[in-house]
This record gives structure tokens, C-alpha cells and sequence, in this order.
């Protein structure tokens, strides 16, 4: 007997899986208590996998997924064809290991049933924050606590980019093909600078952490295509860094608990252990209520250490099948509503040009107090007929900061919003 596996799909991630299971396939046999065999591999165009043997590689997905296998490993990414695989996989009773987290935020229960209707194992641990063993913690080891807010740099690509914008002032596109050909960035890379794969990544850590099923539409998303060599300015004159943060948080301050999840470019300070998460790596940190804060820091993106990820689920769900159990099914008890960002407390920078005269700053600071949004720090810096502001709020409603945004924008005296963001950390 030995613990067979398909693979479906073989490009960046699974040609690491592929040699990863051959070359520990000794070591992996006996931390499973049993051998484990590749055989099949799906793929697109079959002559383009010099390194897979011939006789493993097909082009029918749905044939292999058939054929006498005990584990599927989906590598293709997208929702179809991969969304009917795993249905007909975990149906016919096979575990899944998946890295596929555009279709964990979106079908998330259609899996989970799925995989309870046969009592099949659903493991995904490559799907969020690549090798940083980050969702079996939360599913397992945190299961016991309660889960506040879990917060981070949850994408590879755009940690790339804005970390070389920002130390090398390097242009965004150059900067975006070489994380391409790194392998950090999704098949279609405007799923990375526009938000999609954070917000997916964002809605399954908002799932689990909550006990309640987020998807990924629920998310709200800004990427970074809209973040200017004027903003990363704007930052690093405040003693700031743009980083595209995921926040997952526990809200309740309308007199009923809720969770907020968003996705969006945020300035930090300098000193933030965020601010030194460089390249494609990711962070992550989680706080709970008995354990305090926790940091999660790694590879979240790269063939190899997608791979680890990978193999790690493949482990788990051997030996489940090997010594009979199962791991965790979907939590989705708590049933929390899904806050609207326009209701959740934030921050925001805004650098303005205005005209250098007095007066100015009043007529800015009563729109402020109109919309009942208080004021952290403001700094005014004098030029000849030019005059820059800049002001760092404390925390409102979203909807009012935006509105005090748009209403400044329309004042006579401001010539123009040079840079409005986000902030996370502590005040100035
Ligand atoms: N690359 C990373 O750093 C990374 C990290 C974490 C998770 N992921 C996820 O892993 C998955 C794979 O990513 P990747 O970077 O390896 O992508 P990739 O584009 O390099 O590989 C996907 C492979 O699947 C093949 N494929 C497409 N349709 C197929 C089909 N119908 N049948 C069989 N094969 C098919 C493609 O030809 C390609 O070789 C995605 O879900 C991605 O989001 C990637
Ligand atoms: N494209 C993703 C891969 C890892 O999920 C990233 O850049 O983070
Ligand atoms: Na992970």
C-alpha cells in the first residue's frame, strides 16, 4: 500500500512540489508511516515538463482525478477548471491540498461541503502567505482562544514593488515584470497590484480567524496602481513607508459585534516591524485575547518556499490517511456580519497645496470639524506663493474622512490633494 497522489498543474509551484517529492521521498515515507506516489500530473501543453517523467504527465484532469488516487494537489490556480476538480475529488472521498486562494475566497463553502460529505481532508496552507505556516495555527493552535484582529503584508509582488519604489525610486512597471519573472506574481499580475490576491488571502484569514464565512467580494480592495512617486514622498517625509496592508478585524462598536476585513496601501512609521518586511516577503501578526500578539514572518511567494507550504499540507493529509482521523472542516459558527469599510474607524494622511496666506489653515481645520473628524498632527511649510499642508487625522468613520477628503479638494485656497492614504500604526 502507499499513499497515492495527483498533481493538477505543474508550472512555478508544482514543479518545486515535484521535486520536493522526489527528492525527500525517503524522509517523507517515513515521517508518513507510509511511501507516497506521484501518479499523475495534469498539465496544460505536456511537452513543456522536461523534468516530470513522461509516463506520470496526461492533459485529461478529470481522468486522473478519477483514476484510483487517495490525494489531489491542485496547482493550476483560477476557479475553473479547478473548482469542478476538487468538487469531484473531495465528493469521491480524496484529499485535497490546494494553493489556490482566488478559489478558497470564493467557493470556500461549496469545498468544505463537499469535503464533509465524504469526510475528505481540505488543506490549504499555501494559500495565504506562501511558506509561513500561518493557517494551521489559526485553525489549530489558536483554536482555543479568541482572535481579535490579524493584520499584515500578505502579498509578495507588491511588497516587491513598493519596497523598490521605495529604497530604489525604481519605476513601478520594471519593477513589476522582474517579480514576474521571480515567480512572485499571479498567471495575471493585475490580480497582484490591484488588490484581488491580498483581498482573497484577506476574506480566508477573516474566515477562520472568525469563525465566519467571508468572501472575497466582501473585502474591501484598493491596490497599489494608484500609489504615486508623490505619496511614497508624502510617507518618507513623515518618517513613513507604504506597505499594502490586510486587515482582518474584530468591530464592535456600534453595540454589536461584526468584522471588518480590508485590503488597501497604508503609510506605517519607520520603526513599525512592518516597515523592515522587504522583497517578497510577508508578515503577519495576529492578536488574540489569551495569547497577546503574535508575528508570523517568511517567504510568501516563490516556487520553492510555495512548495514547502505545499508539502506540509500533503504530510498532514498522508498521515491522516495512513492513522484514519481527519483535520479541521470549515468553522463558520459565529456568523458575524460583514462591516462596510464606510463604518470602520480609520486614518488618514492628507498632503495638501494651498495658497500661502492667512486664513488658510482655518478654513481646512472648520471642514475637519464639520464632519466631526479630529485633527493628530498638522504641518505647514511655506513657499513663495505656494504653500504645502500636511495633516495626519485621528481615527473616524471611513465615509467621513473621504467626505472631509472631497469637500477640502473643492476649497478655493487648495490648488491641489497631492497625497491622501491611509495610516496604520502608532500616532505621530
Ligand atoms: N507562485 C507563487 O509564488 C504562489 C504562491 C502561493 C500560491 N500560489 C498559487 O499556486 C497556484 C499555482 O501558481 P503558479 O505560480 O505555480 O502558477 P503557474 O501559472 O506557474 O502554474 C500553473 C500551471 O497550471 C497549468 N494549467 C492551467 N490550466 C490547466 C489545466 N486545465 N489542467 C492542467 N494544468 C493546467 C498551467 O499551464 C501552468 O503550468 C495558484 O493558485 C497561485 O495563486 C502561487
Ligand atoms: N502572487 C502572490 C503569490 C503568493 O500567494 C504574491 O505575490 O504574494
Ligand atoms: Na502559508
Amino acid at each position: 500500500m502507499s499513499v497515492k497522489v495527483a498533481m493538477l498543474g505543474c508550472g512555478t509551484v508544482g514543479g518545486q512540489v515535484v521535486r520536493l517529492l522526489t527528492e525527500q521521498s525517503g524522509d517523507l515515507a517515513a515521517r508518513i508511516g507510509d511511501d507516497v506516489e506521484l501518479t499523475g500530473v495534469a498539465v496544460r501543453r505536456p511537452n513543456r515538463h522536461p523534468d516530470v517523467p513522461a509516463h506520470l504527465i496526461t492533459t485529461d484532469a478529470a481522468a486522473l482525478v478519477e483514476s484510483d488516487v487517495d490525494v489531489v494537489v491542485e496547482v493550476i490556480g483560477g476557479i475553473e477548471p479547478a473548482r469542478a476538480l476538487l468538487v469531484q475529488a473531495l465528493r469521491a472521498g480524496k484529499s485535497v491540498v490546494t494553493a489556490n486562494k482566488a478559489l478558497l475566497a470564493e467557493h470556500a463553502a461549496e469545498l468544505f461541503a463537499a469535503a464533509e460529505s465524504s469526510g475528505a481532508d481540505l488543506y490549504f496552507e499555501a494559500a495565504v502567505a506562501g511558506a509561513i505556516p500561518l493557517l494551521r495555527p489559526l485553525r489549530e493552535s489558536l483554536a482555543g482562544d479568541r482572535i481579535t484582529r490579524v493584520m499584515g503584508i500578505v502579498n509578495g509582488t507588491t511588497n516587491y514593488i513598493l519596497s523598490e519604489m521605495d529604497s530604489s525610486g525604481a519605476g513601478y512597471a520594471e519593477t513589476l515584470d522582474e517579480a514576474s519573472r521571480l515567480g512572485y506574481a499571479e498567471a495575471d499580475p493585475t490580480a497582484d497590484v490591484d488588490g484581488y490576491d491580498a483581498a482573497s488571502k484577506a476574506a480566508i484569514l477573516a474566515s477562520i480567524a472568525f469563525h465566519t464565512r467571508v468572501t472575497a467580494a466582501q473585502v474591501y480592495r484598493e491596490g497599489i496602481s494608484s500609489v504615486t512617486p508623490a505619496d511614497v514622498a508624502a510617507a518618507r517625509a513623515l518618517g513613513r513607508t507604504i506597505k499594502l496592508l490586510a486587515i482582518c478585524e474584530r468591530v464592535d462598536s456600534e453595540g454589536a459585534e461584526a468584522v471588518a476585513v480590508r485590503v488597501h496601501p497604508a503609510m506605517i512609521p519607520r520603526t513599525h516591524p512592518l516597515a523592515g518586511v522587504g522583497g517578497a516577503f510577508n508578515a503577519v501578526f495576529v492578536e488574540a485575547d489569551a495569547a497577546g500578539s503574535l508575528m508570523f514572518y517568511g517567504q510568501g511567494a516563490g516556487g520553492a518556499p510555495t512548495a514547502s507550504a505545499v508539502l506540509g499540507d500533503l504530510v498532514a493529509v498522508a498521515r491522516n490517511r495512513v492513522v484514519g482521523g481527519r483535520g479541521p472542516g470549515e468553522s463558520s459558527y459565529a456568523a458575524l456580519p460583514v462591516r462596510p469599510i464606510s463604518r470602520v474607524d480609520t486614518r488618514y494622511h492628507i498632503s495638501l497645496d494651498v495658497a500661502d496666506r492667512a486664513g488658510v489653515l482655518s478654513s481646512v481645520a472648520s471642514v475637519f470639524a464639520e464632519h466631526d473628524v479630529s485633527i493628530a498632527a498638522v504641518r505647514q511649510q511655506g513657499r513663495t506663493d505656494d504653500a504645502s499642508l500636511v495633516i495626519v487625522t485621528h481615527s473616524a468613520p471611513d465615509e467621513a474622512l473621504r467626505s472631509t477628503v472631497d469637500k477640502i479638494a473643492g476649497l478655493p485656497v487648495v490648488h491641489d490633494v497631492v497625497s491622501v492614504m491611509r495610516v496604520e500604526g502608532e500616532e505621530q
